[in-house]
């Protein structure tokens, strides 16, 4: 199958989940995932006890607003780019201007959680290296029953998109293992659209994880120019603005 288009979208449609998510293997080539590793700084990571992390431009002050500044153009040219003309972002009030970058060893991963109101709801995940089970969990279950649950794997080139009730409704997170087992039709709500199933069933219905780098972009709502208010004046130039960096 060629890799998804703005018109092609729903054949990627994940069935099983709130709506809505779309899985698209192959989003990226190996050329352009090898490019992309190595344009990330090694200077700028942030050691979490779980995994590794960098916020591209800037990290959110803590009222979580963005202070305006470029992506890179790694980033951008091509993958934020060919996110963006898949229509996904359409009515996001600036489309992408973030990326998290997260680096997860075998054995780490990423507690249940949502990701909130600092971001328009629509998030769009490229995958590199290793491939991960992303655990998907209903947040609020009907009462008595337990909370529905979804398994998506993602491979390393593939393109998660994550909108609407998705986002609003439901936990992700990724399990410290060092393998994902049970692998199979039944379980992966995502299989069907799998780039190369076939190797998750020569190994056993198993995936032994391997380094793998997520790049998480998103919109951030609250956006704010560097002004004279914070810095005595105003500066055109936004390749010429001091380091700010609030944590
Ligand atoms: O690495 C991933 O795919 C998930 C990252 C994530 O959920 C986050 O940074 O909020
Ligand atoms: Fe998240």
């Amino acid at each position: 199958m060629q890799s998804a288009t703005a018109e092609t979208l729903h054949l990627y449609r994940i069935d099983g989940p709130p709506n809505q998510m779309y899985y698209v293997p192959n989003f990226i080539t190996e050329g352009e995932e090898t490019r992309v590793i190595n344009n990330i700084p090694s200077n700028r990571w942030q050691s979490l006890s779980k995994r590794r992390l960098q916020v591209l431009p800037t990290a959110l002050t803590p009222n979580n607003t963005l202070i305006a500044a470029p992506l890179p153009t790694w980033l951008t040219d091509p993958i934020a780019n060919r996110i963006t003309g898949l229509g996904v972002f359409y009515g996001a009030p600036h489309g992408i201007n973030h990326c998290l970058i997260n680096e997860y060893q075998p054995s780490q991963g990423i507690m249940p959680h949502e990701d909130g109101t600092a971001y328009y709801p629509i998030v769009a995940t490229v995958s590199l290296g290793g491939t991960i089970v992303l655990d998907i969990t209903e947040k609020q279950p009907c009462q008595g029953e337990p909370a529905k649950r979804w398994r998506i794997v993602q491979e390393p080139r593939s393109l998660l998109l994550t909108a609407g009730s998705a986002y609003t409704d439901t936990l992700h997170g990724i399990a410290e293992v060092k393998e994902d087992v049970d692998l199979h039709p039944a379980t992966v709500v995502n299989w069907g659209l799998l780039g190369n199933s076939d190797s998750i069933v020569a190994n056993g219905n198993a995936n032994e994880r391997t380094t793998r780098i997520s790049l998480t972009y998103r919109d951030v709502t609250k956006v704010s120019k560097l002004s004279s208010s914070i810095f005595g004046k105003a500066r055109p130039n936004a390749n010429d603005r001091p380091s700010f960096r609030p944590d």
